[in-house]
């Protein structure tokens, strides 16, 4: 496919901005500085220590730490960002030329998804400023259930009003239920059509919200005459494939809505469903076969498949109506399609709650993700992200050999035993459909893409390994990304105003550790394929400073235990009358000082620039320190237990929150943002870790209190090791509270007693072990 225009006098669809960084490498590189002196001052010291174990235990997690931070400096050296001008798109390119765009939307619990926040992404998907002609939505249902078959068919009739609607008075949010909030913008200017339809879609939408709701209470008579008998006896693992066509665009009218289309892949006890990945590499399957018709309707020259994907989580809505321009200012603005594999969106969340409690916005991954752009370009994070189909094939820029040379057994066993998969696995690859304008019709390739999306289909293909999404780790979206880089394509990022897409973020404490748990573990599960960062630097064309970046994210569940040992570490001391730190009377001392001070101020510096408050600013600093040792602790552990063929991964999905989505009551800040507890034994190492930092500051001070004279005090512990166990029993400040919370602010007794049990006995272990080291 060949997308980049010509005429270069005319001013650029994409440009990058270099942004001047050299104060804040400076400061990264007096830190790096401070951590060499530190560990070399540890390693000439060894010698001269009463107690050896603290003090190297302290040098193998700095060796860590600065190690580190060595990946972080690197990721974030150069920064620059990649600008969209969608208003010049249509100076270079004929509305005509816009490529297809498949849309897939995946969702997989009902209930923890409900799905009036999934209708909500379709409708705000089926609105955007493109032709609709262009477009196709699929669902991937993972649920089978006919609550959401039900829904998505009352949402294209709504959407039938919704969508002309929002052409028509050019609506900014497309979602309705961001749309129609309590306190609907001022209308004094608008004219009376508008505010009469206004009033009859917000009336509608409530009819449709209400229908859905309904439907969610009941049980579905699935009997045989309805739309509904093929969920009769569907069990949710257990099923076989079912493809709806909800809505087909078959004149290929501009105003009519783009085609919907619902699909529930096969399911079989017997087969590994592979989560996720597997629901988008069947999404693509069916793709292909939708692009046989258009294979055969190509001769007749109507139809066509789509070049371009753009995948989305349910909860993540098009928040910018453009952002399919602002795509395309990306896929035809650069000479080279080398240079664009893919285009990631910008993530963000509308329910973030106010100063970010839980520490998951990602906010301070900002520098990070300006550092990539000025390598291979961007990671890809699972949703919002639109991908060349050829790239998701498999091929590698400027890639013939698969067009014509690969034989028809080779392709075969690549793309999976069907005549037809085979033949439009070529047409893709060798772009040679680009130019074509109309879509096929799905309705008529219903037959042949169920037999694709079986179970069995992949089996002894490639897919999941070296095409499509792929299979090995639950974060498949960074695997799959990484596989894509190997090859040697770059990617971009793409941050337009308004936020492009805002997703729905977990509300509640127990639902952030999942999301952290899955997301360290399927990290690390990345580091353990033969997709590793320095395999593919080696063997594949991953650059290498972007290899490291990568090795960064592999590593956050890595990144636990040193995390953990340097957290107990001033308890230990304080407990057994050791140190780790320098004397405060030493010059040393304003070493650990030093790399403490600068590194805080330096990072409240960062956020400051992005405008986040102090409180965000602190609960970004603990949470990071909270959820690397709880949550990715527990994922470290998963991922080993796996490697040693233990356990197997379980992608569990985040709830989302549906009270954010009904008709936009505010989220109840003061309330939301208390932690509150379940069973979940992630909690436990935080709550250990608490309490022996606790029980060291106590018993400290009860020396405090029995020793006469003022040196002598001086002399029980090292200020520094109180120092830092205060620091840590703030960073834990909300399990404190939990200890004393009732009812679900409350910690479980049951954990509290574990917790406590395992705090005692380290404490006792220590007190008697520390003579001997
Ligand atoms: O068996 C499954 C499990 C999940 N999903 C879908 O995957 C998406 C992401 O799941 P979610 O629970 O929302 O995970 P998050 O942690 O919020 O998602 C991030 O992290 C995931 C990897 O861990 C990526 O897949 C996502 O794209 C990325 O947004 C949702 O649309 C789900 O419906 C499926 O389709 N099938
Ligand atoms: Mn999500």
């Amino acid at each position: 496919m060949d997308m980049t225009t010509q005429g270069s006098t005319s001013p650029p669809l994409q440009e990058k901005i270099v942004i001047n960084n050299k104060i804040p490498r400076a400061i990264e590189l007096t830190i790096l500085s401070l951590l060499v002196f530190l560990l070399v001052y540890r390693v000439v010291t060894f010698k001269d220590q009463d107690h050896y174990f603290p003090w190297l235990l302290a040098l193998l997690c700095e060796s860590w730490f600065t190690f580190n931070w060595i990946l972080v400096i690197n990721a974030k050296w150069f920064q620059s960002m990649t600008k969209t001008y969608p208003e010049r798109l249509l100076d270079r390119v004929n509305e005509s030329e816009f490529p297809a765009v498949d849309i897939f939307v995946t969702t997989a619990d009902p209930i923890l998804e409900p799905s009036i926040i999934t209708m909500n992404t379709v409708l705000s998907l089926l609105a955007v400023d493109y032709p609709a002609k262009k477009l196709a939505l699929y669902l991937s249902d993972d649920a089978c259930s006919p609550l959401i078959f039900y829904s998505l068919t009352e949402t294209t009739k709504f959407a039938k009003i919704w969508v002309p609607f929002c052409k028509k008075y050019n609506v900014q949010v497309r979602a309705p239920f961001r749309y129609f909030t309590p306190n609907p913008p001022s209308m004094d200017d608008e004219s009376l059509d508008f505010q009469q339809e206004w009033k009859k879609l917000k009336n509608e939408y409530g009819i449709l919200y209400k229908k859905i709701e309904i439907a969610a209470q009941r049980t579905f008579v699935c009997d045989r005459d309805s739309d509904f008998a093929v969920f009769a006896d569907a069990h949710r693992s257990n099923h076989p494939t079912i493809i709806k066509v909800v809505s087909e665009n078959k004149e290929g009218t501009p105003s009519e809505l783009p085609h919907v289309i619902y699909i529930s892949r096969e399911k079989n006890p017997k087969h590994h469903h592979r989560y996720k990945a597997g629901a988008m590499n069947v999404l693509c399957a069916v793709l292909n076969l939708n692009f046989i018709t258009g294979e055969q309707a190509r001769v007749s020259g109507v139809m066509t498949n789509a070049p371009l994907m753009l995948n989305v989580d349910c909860d993540m809505y098009a928040n910018n109506p453009q952002v399919f321009l602002h795509a395309m200012c990306m896929f035809f603005g650069f000479k080279n399609e080398d240079d664009c594999g893919f285009v990631q969106f910008h993530q963000a969340f509308y329910n973030g709650l106010k100063d970010d409690p839980f520490g998951i916005q990602l906010v301070h991954l900002f520098y990070m993700e300006n550092g990539i752009t000025s390598m291979q370009g961007a990671f890809y994070g699972g949703s919002n992200c639109f991908h060349r189909r050829k790239v998701i094939y498999g091929s590698s820029p400027n890639d013939a050999i698969k067009t014509g040379n690969t034989d028809n057994e080779c392709l075969h066993k690549m793309f999976g035993k069907s005549i037809e998969m085979r033949e439009s696995a070529v047409q893709a690859l060798s772009g040679s459909n680009a130019k074509m304008e109309n879509r096929g019709i799905p309705s008529s390739s219903v037959e042949a893409a169920i037999q694709v999306a079986g179970c069995s289909y992949e089996y002894g293909t490639d897919w999941g390994k070296q095409i499509g999404w792929m299979y090995g780790s639950t974060a498949e979206d960074i695997l799959t990304g990484i596989s894509i880089h190997g090859r040697g394509w770059k990617s971009v990022y793409c941050v337009p105003d308004p936020a492009p897409f805002l997703g729905c973020a977990p509300v509640t404490y127990p639902a952030v550790l999942i999301q952290q748990k899955r997301w360290a573990a399927g990290l690390l599960e990345v580091f353990f394929t033969n997709k590793n960062p320095l395999l593919l630097a080696i063997n594949g064309k991953l650059r290498f400073r972007l290899a490291l970046v990568y090795m960064w994210l592999c590593f956050w569940a890595v990144r636990s235990i040193p995390e953990i040992c340097y957290a107990v570490l001033p308890a230990y001391c304080i407990i057994t009358n050791s140190r780790f730190l320098p004397e405060i009377s030493e010059p040393a001392f304003l070493i650990p000082m030093g790399i403490f001070v600068i590194h805080t101020l330096y990072g409240f510096w960062e956020v400051k620039r992005l405008g986040v408050s102090v409180r965000m600013w602190w609960n970004i600093q603990r949470m990071g320190r909270v959820n690397t040792m709880t949550a990715w602790l527990f994922g470290y552990w998963n991922v080993i237990l796996k490697v040693l063929g233990l356990s197997q991964m379980v992608f569990e999905v985040t709830p989302k929150d549906q009270s954010s989505s009904s008709n936009g009551d505010d989220i109840d800040d003061a309330n939301a943002a208390r932690f509150t507890y379940d069973g979940s034994p992630m909690i436990v190492p935080g709550v250990v870790i608490l309490l022996v930092n606790l029980t060291a500051l106590v018993s400290g001070l009860w020396g405090l209190v029995n020793v006469g004279s003022r040196e002598n005090r001086m002399a029980v512990f090292g200020l520094g090791e109180v120092f830092c166990s205060v620091y840590v029993t703030l960073c834990f400040l909300e399990y404190l509270k939990g200890l004393f919370g009732n009812g679900k602010y409350g910690i479980p007794f049951g954990t509290i007693w574990k917790s406590g049990g395992s705090a005692l006995l380290f404490v006792q272990l220590w007190r008697r072990s520390s003579q001997w080291f």
